[in-house]
């Protein structure tokens, strides 16, 4: 196994040192150490991370592997800095039995580039019906902690109750896409000053505050775990701030989009949060589907509010929500083209763009909260003596443009598409393993 010299590095913004990596850890940090047998990395001016962990992606394998398999998501994902991904389960056939969450599992090992561990559906076919075999999927191969039938709201109320109570004997959790569907029938965009000029059919934001409210109180009663896919309104850190002051056990996550971009796109115009980005960007032509997504990207007041909650806490982490589909899904009417964007390799410049070289609150937001909410053990942890070496090297000087065609996802539906952002990704390391050196991937 090839041993790396990592010199002059700044560990999470720290002053710089030299890392040894040597048989799958971390085997010595400090200044000015030597290894003949190592190879060498120049890390001058680079910051190192805890390898970034994604609590929410779409690898689309089974099913439509010409939007994404496992392998290239993977791939996309060591680009981005993670090593560490949860596949959501609305993959075709659904995650909901052993043997799916064990083959996505075991797909993730063969790719080798990133630990993929499959989230398992809440309920049957993701119908919201009946609860899926969660027992047997805890006990698989694949050790399935996480459910959601995420794509679709587990709308029923007292199925709702029936999964937390399920999931609480091996402390699980369910991660709810909070949708109230009656509020949403025929939704296009978020609900607003926009999608009135537009005339599209609006998705209002009490659609998503009116699940979590009721979910927050559903948790506290039976004492579980809830985990909030995708937060996307000022209202809904409402309702966190609340439920967490009161000591309910709820996590939340917000995309990088929700960060960064606001409804006005919809229509074609910037109002980009950052001036910094904007500069050189426009959305282009108006009901560009590349921008729909669920939830809606909502108001600049929704991304102030994100903001604030991610800094403070409220919100626990970043995760991507990457939604890869293919031309034909994408490319067409907006009515007709399906939601989603692309995530994984971009989520670290959004992260850098919105929270600035803040690399403590980066790393917990990215790295450490999301590998401890999904019990990754050996991921989240900052690189020091003895511990697994699970990392990603940032150049956060460097700026680069966002070209769909250079992507390693086998979809091309980013958003950031002409946009010059902040920070690259010089290398990534799997258990000690380089799977990114000098920004490409190295399988
Ligand atoms: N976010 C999306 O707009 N789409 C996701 C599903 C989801 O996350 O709800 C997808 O699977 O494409
Ligand atoms: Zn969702
Ligand atoms: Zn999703």
């Amino acid at each position: 196994m090839t041993a790396y010299l990592i010199k002059n590095v700044s560990v999470v913004g720290a002053a710089p040192t030299d890392l040894l990596i040597r048989d799958g850890v971390v085997a010595q940090a400090g200044p000015g150490l030597s290894a003949p047998d190592a190879v060498v990395v120049d890390a001058d001016g680079l910051v190192a991370l805890p390898g970034l962990v994604d609590l929410h992606t779409h690898l689309r394998e089974p099913g439509r592997e010409d939007a994404e398999t496992v392998e290239s998501g993977s791939r996309a994902a060591a680009l981005g800095g993670y090593t560490a991904v949860c596949a959501m389960a609305n993959t075709s056939p659904v995650a909901d039995t052993a043997g799916v969450v064990e083959q996505v599992w075991r797909l993730g090992r063969e790719a080798g580039l990133v630990d993929v561990q499959p989230i398992g559906a809440v309920t049957v076919g993701l119908a919201g019906e009946r609860l899926a075999e969660l027992g047997a999927m805890a006990d698989s191969a694949a050790r399935v902690r996480i459910f959601s039938d995420d794509g679709h709201c587990v709308a029923d109320p007292k199925l709702m109750r029936r999964a937390l109570e399920y999931v609480k004997a091996f402390d699980g959790i369910i991660a709810q896409h909070a949708e109230e569907p009656r509020l949403t029938e025929g939704a296009q965009m978020h609900e607003g000053e926009v999608s009135t000029r537009l005339g599209l059919t609006g998705w209002p934001a009490v659609a998503e505050e009116a699940i979590i409210a009721r979910d927050v109180l559903l948790a506290e009663h039976v004492g579980s775990r809830l985990h909030v896919c995708h937060v996307s309104t000022a209202g809904s850190v409402e309702v966190l701030r609340q439920a967490k002051a009161r000591g309910v056990r709820v996590t939340a996550e917000v995309t990088p989009h929700h960060l960064l971009l606001t409804d006005e796109v919809v229509g074609g115009r910037g109002e980009l949060g950052s001036a910094a980005v904007a500069a050189d960007w426009s959305p282009g032509a108006s009901y560009d589907p590349v921008f729909k997504v669920n939830p809606p990207l909502r108001t600049a007041a929704d991304v102030a509010a994100l903001r604030a909650g991610l800094v403070e806490g409220v919100i626990d982490i970043v995760a991507t929500d990457h939604a890869p589909h293919a031309v034909e899904d994408k490319e067409c009417e907006w009515a007709y083209a399906r939601p989603g964007m692309l995530g994984l390799e971009t989520a670290l410049s959004i992260a850098l763009e919105v929270l600035g070289p803040q690399w403590d609150l980066i790393a917990e937001r990215l790295s450490r909260a999301p590998a401890r909410i999904a019990g990754l053990t050996g991921h989240g942890v900052d690189p020091a003596p003895g511990v697994p070496a699970n990392l990603t090297l940032v150049d956060p000087a460097a700026r680069r443009r966002i070209e769909p065609a250079e992507l390693a996802s086998r979809s091309r539906n980013t958003p950031y598409a002409r946009m010059t952002l902040p920070g690259r990704i010089v290398a990534t390391f799997l258990r000690g393993e380089a799977t990114v050196l000098d920004g490409k991937a190295v399988k």
